[in-house]
């Protein structure tokens, strides 16, 4: 895990979103939640750049042992706290309460603190953990916002039923959940799962989205009612640790970046929920790509200056059914021959 920076400067747009700090000076908190892959890096980088005028501090918290997403996040280089290496509401629980003490208690504190959760939180247990730290007055939650993968939200439920569970948690502890990648979905889907969400949920907002482009004013400044965490919420039975797994591939040869995305589409395990990295492709000239996927789509986008490095880098996340040989030997299948 890695630990740096506080709050960034004073933006200098005059359109200023009302934070609500108040009176008791707790400082508000918009947590982002949703299951991998999801979407809430897209969201959070369009709330960055956003021009609400606060002053933001950022914590993103990735599973996986490396934190891919703080690469990803644009325009926070030093006012963004990176907590990687397992899951802020149940493992590294004590470095999330860290964090947000460094920050609320340094000398130029932020307006609002977003937080990033892992694809695999429960967000009511890292409310929870705030509840039961020393200070529960620093932050006061302004709200929760869910972002959801339309088109792939019952993906999966043959190998990990409980997933749902996991999902409607984080969807029934939100103010506001946006269906996102209502691209990939089509209409129908879309009226599908909307209506899921409404019978299972009272009075949750829902907005749909392409690229999580929602308006700034409803994800910030929502001020949501006091709910009151309890520890109780906190997640019974197996620890992430014991219910999802990661896997991590690192190698200095080049990537055929054709048979990386036909293997994902093909051949990778429904173990496998989502792969993320950094990756050196063959070409006329080698070059370096990020690798996403959820599922078995998947996309190759030139990663321009971000995580300067030669070698390739991939985190997968799954269930702890995943076997790190057969990852292994798919992965490096796609590697160019010498
Ligand atoms: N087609 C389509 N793709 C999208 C949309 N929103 C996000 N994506 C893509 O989905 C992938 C995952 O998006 P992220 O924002 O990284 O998702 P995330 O929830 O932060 O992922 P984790 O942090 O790993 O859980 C990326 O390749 C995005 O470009 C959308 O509305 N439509």
């Amino acid at each position: 895990m890695s630990l740096d920076a506080s709050s960034v400067p004073e933006p200098d747009t005059a359109d200023r979103v009302d934070s609500g700090r108040g009176d008791s000076g707790a400082t508000p908190l918009t947590i982002i939640t949703g299951f991998l892959g999801a979407g809430k890096t897209t969201l959070l980088n369009r709330l960055l750049g956003g021009g609400h005028g606060l002053r933001a501090a950022v914590l993103v918290n990735d599973f996986g042992s490396i934190n891919i997403d703080a690469d990803l996040v644009v325009g926070v280089a030093d006012d963004m706290i990176s907590l990687a290496n397992g899951c802020v509401c149940c493992e590294i629980r004590d470095d999330l309460v860290g964090a947000v003490e460094r920050l609320v208690s340094s000398a130029t504190p932020p307006e609002h603190i977003i937080l990033e959760a892992s694809g695999v939180a429960d967000p009511a247990s890292i409310w929870a953990t705030f509840a039961g730290s020393q200070r529960p007055d620093w932050v006061r939650l302004d709200g929760v916002t869910c972002v959801v993968d339309t088109e792939q939200i019952f993906e999966h439920l043959d190998e990990a039923p409980d997933l749902l569970m996991l999902k409607a948690r984080q969807i029934g502890f939100a103010d506001l959940v946006v269906l996102n990648k209502v691209d990939l979905a089509g209409p129908a889907t879309v009226a599908w799962v909307r209506r899921w969400i409404d019978t299972m949920m009272d009075r949750v907002r829902i907005v749909e989205a392409v690229q999580a482009d929602v308006p700034l004013e409803i994800l910030l400044g929502i001020r949501c009612e006091e709910r009151e965490p309890s520890l109780e919420q906190s997640p019974r039975g197996l620890s992430h640790r014991e219910r999802f797994q990661t896997w991590t591939f690192r190698t200095n040869r080049l990537f055929d970046p054709r048979s990386l995305q036909e293997m994902i589409r093909r051949d990778l395990p429904g173990e496998v929920y989502r792969c993320k990295g950094f990756v050196q492709v063959a070409g006329d000239t080698p070059q370096r790509m990020l690798l996403q996927s959820v599922g078995r789509r998947s996309e190759l986008i030139p990663a321009g200056t971000r995580a300067i490095a030669t070698h390739s880098e991939i985190v997968a996340i799954g269930t702890s059914a995943l076997d790190p040989q057969r990852l292994h030997r798919l992965f490096e299948r796609c590697l160019v021959t010498r």
